[in-house]
């Protein structure tokens, strides 16, 4: 090792060193955020190292600080015509690479550190997916759980109402996260559209295809999972073909990630709620899943209504306790601690593919990656959802539609393409197999490259 190389592997290390110790300092009491954060942060010392550009323009303390937070009073009359107040939010990170662009979460655990952890690994996956957005993301402690339809329909136009101000198809794009769906982007669509008077259908995607939307959105995130999972499985001579398969949540992106990974001949043993995991040996009946969870609201637990054979145990981190050869968690941040890591590796998990958002905590990683097994982060897995947003915004700027296989087949290369960048950036950079620093770095380089470009803001 060289002198020259030295000195700038510790520059680059005191450097991030310090932005990370300045980001703690000032957000002390935003654990999520600090734990995406230092995530990230590790992966890009290498990077440092080879571009002191990049330290020299001080791009890590200026991207890892949103361009603005917004956050309002959500007051609402629910159906018993008591004014309730929530508080949402919007985190306009970045807008290097395009529009501000990311989902809106309603569940009763959202804060600021929530959403700027979602928000900040929105930059990086948004750049990734090789399509024109940049990263944002929003939402509200709003709680969907019991509330009736007309009540949901209030509470987004009270949010749009105070929102909408800040959105435009070139502005900032909002699309759905937990507890948004095609219904509640129905409405925030209708009221946005009620107070501009505009029809900009590029404003929000997720939309119904009736009114919009793009065909395939709706599977993208799960279908995307599970190809970029494919990929990984075919660069080691292996496939779905086979495998037993657990997948956290019954939302979404679980759904999708059950429906794609049976299409690959795979038997998908287990999924979950926030009440607890269903277990049936046979293979899980996805129809069963679809009624319970998207034409009836209703508990993972009512499965046993249609499959007797199965069980359903309570409690979240159970799930991982069943055996499996591949693990896609779908839920939720921080579903998968180190003890739930080891648990799988001793049973002899051989792939992750995180459909979710952060499920892995840090400890998690580091048994994966230390294990050698193939892992594939969040922020390249399930990018598949934000790129099939941008081709919505696409076909509603273009005012054309593509077909269901158009849109899937793009998602399809789209997903190779992030797992080639992550590896090619992994090896590139010295960690070879590790999608961790790979996809972190593949998506910083682009937006730090557009910084440089733009000059200081
Ligand atoms: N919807 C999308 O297009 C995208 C979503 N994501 C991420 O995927 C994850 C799931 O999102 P969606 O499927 O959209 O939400 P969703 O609201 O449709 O489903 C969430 C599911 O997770 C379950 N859940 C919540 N907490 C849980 C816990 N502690 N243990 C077990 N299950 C739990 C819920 O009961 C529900 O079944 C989130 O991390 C989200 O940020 C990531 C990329 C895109
Ligand atoms: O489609 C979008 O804009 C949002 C997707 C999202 O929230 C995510 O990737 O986490």
């Amino acid at each position: 090792m060289t002198t020259t190389t030295v000195s700038n592997e510790q520059l680059a290390k005191e450097y991030v060193d310090g932005v990370f110790e300045q980001l703690k300092k000032q957000n002390s009491h935003q654990a999520e955020f600090l734990q995406a954060a230092e995530e990230i942060f590790l992966s890009l010392v290498p990077v440092f190292v080879q571009h002191p550009e990049y330290i020299k323009a001080n791009i890590l303390s200026r991207i890892v600080e949103p361009d603005r937070i917004i956050s309002f009073r959500v007051a609402w009359q629910d159906d018993q015509n008591q004014v309730q107040v929530n508080r949402g939010y919007r985190v306009q990170y970045s807008n290097v690479m395009g529009p501000y662009k990311g989902g809106l979460r309603f569940h009763p655990t959202v804060n600021e550190s929530i959403i700027k952890f979602l928000g900040f690994e929105q930059i990086f996956k948004n750049a990734l997916t090789g399509q024109p957005i940049g990263g944002g993301k929003g939402g509200s402690n709003f709680d969907p759980k019991g509330k009736s339809d007309a009540e949901i329909m209030r509470f987004c136009q009270a949010f749009m109402t105070e929102l909408y101000s800040y959105l435009g198809p070139d502005v900032d794009v909002p699309a759905g996260d937990i507890g948004v769906g095609a219904r509640e982007i129905g409405y925030l669509w209708g009221q946005y559209k009620r107070l501009t008077k505009a029809h900009e259908a590029g404003v929000l995607t997720g939309k119904k295809p009736v009114y919009g939307g793009s065909l395939a959105r709706k599977e993208a995130t799960g279908y995307g999972t599970v190809y970029f999972v494919n990929e990984m499985l075919k660069d080691a001579n292996d496939s779905f073909e086979g495998k037993t398969v657990v997948v956290s949540g019954s939302g979404n992106v679980s759904t999708y990630a059950i429906e794609k990974a049976q299409q690959y001949g795979a038997k998908v043993v287990a999924c979950s709620d926030s009440s607890g995991y269903i277990y049936d040996a046979e293979g899980l009946d996805l129809d069963a899943i679809k009624e319970i969870k998207e034409v009836k609201g209703d508990r993972i637990s009512t499965y046993l209504n249609y499959r007797p054979n199965a069980s359903f145990t309570e409690g979240c981190t159970g799930i991982w306790t069943i055996p499996c050869d591949i693990a896609l968690p779908c839920a939720t941040q921080n579903e998968i601690d180190g003890d739930s890591a080891r648990t799988l590796l001793a049973n002899g998990v051989k792939a992750i593919g995180e459909g979710a958002n952060m499920p892995s905590d840090l400890e998690a990683i580091n048994e994966f990656l230390d294990a050698g097994i193939l892992f594939g982060p969040g922020k390249a897995a399930n990018a598949g959802g934000v790129a099939v947003s941008a081709l919505e915004m696409a076909q509603n700027s273009s005012r054309v539609y593509w077909t269901f296989e158009e849109v899937d087949a793009k998602l399809n290369q789209i997903m190779k393409n992030i797992y080639s960048e992550s590896k090619a950036a992994a090896d590139k950079y010295g960690y070879p197999g590790n999608l961790v620093v790979g996809a972190n770095i593949a998506g910083f380089v682009k937006v730090a490259n557009g910084m440089l470009s733009e000059g200081v803001y």
